[in-house]
């Protein structure tokens, strides 16, 4: 038997992955037509915006929510989201903090990005005209990132045919090509990131000074990989008037289905 003292066990853990959700919500909805500003528009009677933050303080993934307001109305948007709490399971473990947003949609995830405290690892981008995304949405995208990815979208496959023109104002647009379907994806959000991947992104392309229309088109430019899971047809962005009226059915159907 060996008088060695017994090495002590060696336990390694990795860091918990902590997750915030900033939700741009500072766009106008000038494709909805005039009024207020669209994430402010009421779905039966509850802002979008409130909406929209309930589904991401829903998971369980999320400990804190960062709200990109119009850039003249995050005391408007503070007050909005206090009159409206979260349920009492989701705000013990979810704070909502309120920052000014900018002229564009990146502008505005960026300074939701330099509102985020030190101890957040990934980032949940979740625009407030996706009012409706189910939990197990962001719970999928969330578990990507937290398996490895640096850079997950949720996507469905497109139901229409698309064509690829030459654009024209006022006269038929010559057809290019026709992308092969099977291919695409329409992206949806919340597109989930390694903080420090999706900070370098909005930094690079800042400097770049070129626009990009999703979060993860700027992660692609810096060729890091960007993978697809499954999306969900209750995550569509309202963004015509039509949009509110399936927005509106949409929680009609989920009221009489379970009472939400
Ligand atoms: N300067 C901007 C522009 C957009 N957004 C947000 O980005 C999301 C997706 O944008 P979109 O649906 O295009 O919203 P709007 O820009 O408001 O719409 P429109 O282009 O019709 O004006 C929305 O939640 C919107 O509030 C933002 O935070 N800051
Ligand atoms: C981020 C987005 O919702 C992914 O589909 C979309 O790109 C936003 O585009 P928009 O130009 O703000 O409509």
């Amino acid at each position: 038997m060996s008088d060695r003292a017994a090495a002590p066990a060696i336990s390694v853990t990795a860091a918990p992955v902590r997750f915030a959700a900033v939700i741009p919500a500072a766009g106008r909805g000038v494709r909805l037509g005039p009024g207020a500003p669209k994430a402010l528009r009421a779905l039966n009677g509850t802002p979008m915006l409130v909406h929209a933050v309930r589904a991401m303080a829903a998971s369980r993934a999320v400990c804190l929510v960062v709200v990109v307001a119009p850039p003249d109305g995050a005391a408007e948007v503070r007050t909005l989201l206090d009159a409206h709490p979260l349920a009492d399971r989701d705000s013990t473990r979810t704070d909502v903090l309120v920052v000014p947003g900018g002229a564009t949609r990146q502008e505005s995830v960026h300074l939701g990005l330099k509102a985020l405290p030190d101890d957040i690892t990934a980032v949940l981008v979740h625009d407030a005209a996706r009012p409706l995304v189910p939990v197990d949405t962001v719970d999928a995208v969330a578990a990507a990132v937290r398996a490895g990815a640096p850079a997950v979208v949720p996507a469905l496959p497109l139901t229409d045919t698309v064509k690829q023109v030459e654009p024209r104002t006022g006269e038929p647009e010559p057809v290019v090509a026709t992308p092969e379907r099977s291919l695409l994806r329409a992206v949806q959000t919340p597109q989930g990131f390694d903080r420090a991947t999706l900070v370098k992104a909005h930094e690079t392309v800042a400097l770049d000074g070129e626009g990009a229309t999703d979060d993860a088109g700027m992660v692609e430019r810096l060729g890091v990989p960007v993978v697809v899971v499954p999306g969900h047809e209750e995550a569509f962005k309202v963004t015509r008037p039509l949009d509110l009226v399936l927005a509106e059915a949409v929680l009609a159907r989920r009221r009489a289905n379970d009472g939400f």
